[in-house]
């Protein structure tokens, strides 16, 4: 998909091709200095995701490229040249993302942080409880200009139910005077089962009581707009709770998976298996993973050396146990819990993995790195996680001692 620049300023052109190099979006950006190329590209392409225009340009000095690039359906941010309250507003109300002046290069990053925000927005659905359909409408125009998803509800009792049909709603916006169920009780409904780090609620009214933000809030909503709200407020408000929700996202993600292999930790896998550990109807076994010689490898080809083994045996540990739960335990050690398996099924899964990393190439620097792994197995029975995991270290040990390379099963 191409990101449309139209921008006669080469300065400007220079700092926006540099910014694009930097980022990683995964956009091509395509540069026109006049609206007859844009026009062209327009013409000939079919896959313009947005496109960030200059509204003086050599052939249309008075913004005529928004009046095109609109026409088109192409979501568009108008970079300006100065700031003009009357014309902004004109453009925001025609229908553009967003008015940005260009004052310095920290303009241009703000407009390539909003292109990326708007490939993100495509795949986050918001819901929109409003009981008036006209407010409801104009709310989901506003939304849907920024590329978010959006399902309606015209009631608090809808809402509950489009939250059961869609779980993966990230933000609410709900108005108060709702009938069946007004706004607050939606949200004191919502907060029993639905964790403020999931779902974000914006609490909005017209009513006249100085105290329904605050009451709005103190039942569990994150923020309040009173309407009517100014679009770009809405839009900021939006953006701010759902930048909450990524960067809690990726606080967990750092927390529950391992830096270098990228493979779940073992905290992860601890909260994954322990719930169902003690299911005992069927059968499960656990291995207990270790690279051989591990010191060696680092003391003969290096740390990076190591690290790259690492990561190797992790993307092979990914590949052939995806349907299991794994994860990175320790410096070179590993597990994986073997769900719906016997103790003679797991043996041989484990043998067979076991002369894979045996016969296959780590090389660092062309030179290959000799690499083999021994693995312990213990099958569950009344014991918890912990005690199996403890009884697979024993066998683990068994086959360190045995000579290593090999599985060992109790
Ligand atoms: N490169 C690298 N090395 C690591 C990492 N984590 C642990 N190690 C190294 O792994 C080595 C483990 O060594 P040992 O516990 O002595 O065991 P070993 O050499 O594998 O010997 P056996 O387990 O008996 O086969 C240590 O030298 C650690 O420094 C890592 O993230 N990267």
């Amino acid at each position: 998909m191409k990101v449309l620049v139209v921008e006669d300023s080469q300065v400007v052109l220079k700092i926006v091709k540099h910014l694009f190099n930097r980022s990683n979006l995964p956009l091509q950006p395509v540069f026109c200095e006049t609206m007859q190329a844009a026009q062209q590209v327009i013409d000939q392409s079919n896959d313009i995701f947005v496109a960030l225009v200059d509204l003086n340009l050599p052939d249309a000095p008075k913004g005529e490229i928004v009046d095109l690039t609109l026409a088109q359906g192409i979501p568009t941010v108008v970079l300006s040249a100065t700031y003009d309250d009357t014309r902004r507003e004109a453009l925001l109300t025609q229908g553009v993302v967003d008015y940005i002046v260009k004052e310095s290069r920290f303009s241009y990053e703000f407009a390539l942080q909003l292109v990326g925000r708007l490939l993100k927005n495509q795949h986050i659905k918001i819901l929109v409880a409003e009981d008036s359909l006209a407010y409801r409408k104009l709310v989901r125009r506003q939304l849907e200009r920024h590329l978010y998803q959006v399902i309606e509800a015209e009631d608090g009792v809808a809402a509950l139910a489009a939250l059961k049909a869609n779980p993966e709603i990230k933000l609410l916006l709900t108005d108060y005077e709702m009938p069946n169920m007004d706004g607050v009780k939606l949200v004191q409904n919502i907060r029993r089962e639905y964790e403020t780090t999931d779902l974000k609620i914006i609490g909005l009214s017209a009513a006249d009581k100085p105290a329904l933000s605050a009451q709005f809030i103190k039942n569990g909503a994150n923020d309040f707009l009173r309407k009517p709200f100014n679009y770009e407020e809405l839009h900021c408000r939006v953006m701010h709770n759902l930048e909450q929700i990524e960067l809690i996202q990726e606080v967990r993600l750092a927390a529950y998976s391992d830096y270098l292999t990228g493979l779940p930790n073992r905290r992860s896998l601890f909260e994954e298996v322990e719930k169902h550990f003690h299911d005992l109807k069927l059968n499960a076994c656990v291995a207990i993973m270790d690279l051989d010689l591990f010191k060696r490898i680092n003391d003969q080809y290096g740390h990076d050396a190591g690290d790259l083994v690492l990561k190797q045996f992790g993307q092979m540990l990914r590949q052939a146990f995806s349907r299991f739960s794994f994860a990175r335990i320790g410096g070179e050690e590993f597990c994986v819990v073997l769900e719906h398996l016997s103790g003679s099924q797991a043996e041989q899964l484990m043998s067979r993995f076991c002369e894979l990393v045996d016969n296959t190439d780590f090389i660092f620097h062309e030179e290959r790195i000799p690499v083999t792994v021994s693995i312990g197995v213990a099958c569950r029975d009344q014991d918890s996680f912990t005690q199996v995991m403890s009884r697979a270290d024993d066998q683990l040990y068994r086959a360190k001692e045995l000579g290593r390379n090999q599985v060992v099963i109790e």
